[in-house]
């Protein structure tokens, strides 16, 4: 009497499609609760460690929900791997598949059978067994056909050609295919997501002096933000502000008669979130300055900040959108040890612990109003003070009737939280980059963004400063300090941003924090942006260099090398696909200079220790070989603190 083969938990036919494994599979965020982040028309790389029982041969593919598959390759140690392009921004997914490759086995081991001179004809029936399997579409007909020939007239050669292989992989057999459990998500955005650089300005203060600035105003301004190379010009909120409480010059908690008080105090009578500073213009000016900025290739970004100041006519409006105190008193904000006396809280979820759904719609309609004005950059004021499941929605909301919306979450909290934000879809993040300071600080930092596992869905943007931040290192560091802190933003990180001033050398500090002295979250703010002293040369280069180099697109190919000093930075940037190969050195320090041995990786072209590379200095132009892995060069900090080599490997120059 035969078993009995009626299996209580699985069917035989799941036991037959578990036979290969499938395992550690990325980019995987979370087993899948979140996407992971791809670029449209940019290769993503997908791996997975893929085996199976025995001696067999495997294959894997990835497939996407057309259908259509990505083969993937052997890389090592049952580690498989391939890139996969998705050329649409929005929600996407993959699957990978494996399967045992019956001919693949019969062909590695006749071909040792042969060799070893033993007798291959049962080895042809097998073939011909396997080849009766294969599904040839038409194209592939004749040529099956011709295999099967060979095999039963016992030509093994014919068999074991190349091409064979070729079709029989195409079309040959596939046994005990398993798939993933579960597809897994991908978020699928523009490129602009990964690769941008912003600017950042104040509207009020691009007047002459002595006026308040308009939208008309920052029309004028918009040649000088792109002829720096910018492709991003954000804005901190640009609506009414409040009188109560309003805060006057360097953060003072009384505002004196004529202070404009802080822009994030927002809300007055003449409106909130959806609203302009009447004193900015209109919004058909706004609506001008979009398109101005369009025909320039800059995008405009808003800064969302729910805020409201107890002014806001949401206030009378919406009573219950506010958390009150005991006392039935309005909860001023704050971010502890920060206090923002000017602003009151909203009220994200009632007392049952139920979303307060009507604001969550309300603020949902002002990313989606000012999406119809033509915004689709938002930069997120403290993302972290609200709650997660909030922003989650938010998103999904915009995303669905935007897909190329792109959100900048501020957040300079816990990095766990700075990453949580990230994995429920912000497509950008502030970061630490700021307080990163010495050559080891940078490199670990730079490591854990580049290869651990929140590469797969944190973009970090690299400010070098902000309103809020006018980082320690600068304000004794002098002009070489800024020139070298711009250029390491913008070739570290994929998005780099800088605070208008910054590009001047702006240094004034209110001790003991990294604020700025007369900051113009308060006051407005008139620069002479001739001025002597400033860094727009360098900022042009990287800004240039950023465009026309793939090497700077995506960030994760940052690659750091061995310099002699440890005030040197040394990197590179390499894209092998589009030939673009670039290396950097970074004088950390300020104020004295160093002459320092370090090494051409000429490894990463296959060239020997003594080889030779083409190079050209992407400062001064001038081309020229370096010959052998070792070389010493001198930066000063104020003749030349940095330098960008572009490398023309021997292939590259043929
Ligand atoms: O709390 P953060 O350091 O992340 O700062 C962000 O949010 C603040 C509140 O929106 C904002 O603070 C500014 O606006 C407040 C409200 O008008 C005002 O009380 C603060 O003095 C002013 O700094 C900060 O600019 C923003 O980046």
């Amino acid at each position: 009497m035969s078993p009995d083969t009626k299996f209580t938990n699985s069917s035989l036919e799941d036991l037959a499609q578990r036979r290969m494994v499938i395992e550690a599979v990325s980019p995987l965020i979370d087993g899948g609760r979140f996407a992971a982040k791809a670029v449209a028309g940019w290769p993503l790389a997908v791996s997975a460690d893929i085996f199976g029982d025995g001696h067999e041969v495997f294959a894997a593919a990835v497939v996407l929900p057309d259908g259509s598959e990505t083969r993937m390759a052997f890389i090592d140690n049952d580690r498989w791997g391939c890139e996969v392009t998705f050329d649409t921004p929005g929600p996407a997914r993959f699957s990978i598949i494996a399967w045992r490759d019956l001919w693949g086995a019969w062909a590695r081991d006749t071909r040792k059978k042969i060799d070893a001179g033993q007798d291959v004809k049962v080895e042809l029936m097998e073939a011909a067994q396997i080849i009766a399997q294969a599904k040839a579409p038409k194209g592939e007909a004749k040529a099956l056909k011709a295999l099967a020939t060979a095999a039963r007239k016992g030509d093994a050669e014919t068999l074991l050609t190349p091409d064979a292989a070729r079709l029989m992989a195409r079309i040959g057999p596939r046994a005990n295919v398993t798939r993933i459990e579960r597809d897994v998500p991908v978020w699928v955005d523009r490129e602009r997501a990964a690769f941008s650089a912003w600017y950042e300005l104040f509207p009020r203060s691009a007047g002459p002096e002595g006026r308040h600035g308009t939208f008309r105003d920052v029309i004028d301004r918009l040649d000088y933000v792109a002829d720096l190379g910018f492709d991003v010009l954000y804005f901190p909120p640009i609506h009414p502000i409040g009188t109560t409480n309003r805060k006057g010059k360097n953060n003072a908690l009384r505002a004196e008669p004529g202070d404009v008080g802080s822009p994030y105090a927002i809300g007055a009578p003449e409106g909130g979130m959806t609203e302009v500073h009447p004193e900015l213009g209109t919004l058909d000016d706004f609506d001008a300055l979009v398109a101005a900025a369009r025909d320039k290739d800059l995008e405009i970004a808003l800064d969302i900040a729910l805020n409201a100041s107890p002014d806001h006519p949401w206030i009378d409006e919406h009573p219950d959108w506010f958390e009150r105190r005991p006392d039935g008193t309005i909860k001023f904000a704050e971010n502890p040890p920060k206090k923002y006396e000017d602003i009151v809280n909203f009220r994200y979820y009632n007392d049952d612990g139920t979303p307060n759904a009507p604001f969550w719609a309300a603020v949902r309609d002002i990313f989606l109003f000012w999406a119809g004005h033509g915004v689709l950059c938002f930069r997120v004021d403290n993302p972290h003070t609200k709650p997660f499941p909030f922003w989650e929605w938010i998103i999904t909301e915009v995303r669905a009737q935007h897909p190329g919306a792109i959100f900048l979450s501020e957040a300079f909290t816990r990095p766990k939280i700075m990453k949580r934000l990230a994995k429920i879809g912000f497509n950008q993040s502030y970061t630490y980059y700021t307080w990163r300071n010495t050559k080891g600080e940078l490199a670990e930092y730079l490591t854990e963004l580049t290869t651990e596992e929140c590469a797969d869905y944190m973009r970090p943007n690299f400010f070098t400063n902000t309103p809020d931040i006018n980082p320690y290192f600068n304000h004794s560091s002098g002009r070489p300090g800024f020139r070298t802190r711009a250029i390491m933003a913008a070739s570290l990180s994929g998005n780099w941003g800088l605070y208008s001033g910054f590009e001047l050398c702006e240094d004034d500090w209110l001790p003991p924090k990294d604020e700025y002295l007369n900051s113009e979250k308060y006051e407005l703010k008139h620069r002479d942006y001739d001025a002597p002293g400033h860094i727009k040369d360098d900022i042009r280069l990287i800004n240039r260099i950023r465009r026309t180099e793939p090497a700077m697109r995506d960030f994760r190919n940052l690659r750091f090398y061995n310099a002699s000093d440890d005030r040197v930075l040394y990197y590179g940037r390499f894209d092998e696909a589009a030939g673009s190969y670039l290396l950097f050195h970074v004088l950390i320090d300020p104020l004295n200079p160093a002459h320092f041995e370090f090494e051409v990786p000429l490894w990463e072209f296959g060239l020997p220790d003594d080889g030779s590379i083409g190079v050209t200095d992407m400062l001064y132009g001038n081309s020229f070989d370096w010959d052998g892995k070792s070389h010493f060069l001198g930066l000063d900090p104020h003749e030349r603190p940095y330098a960008i080599w572009k490398l023309s490997p021997p292939e590259a120059a043929e």
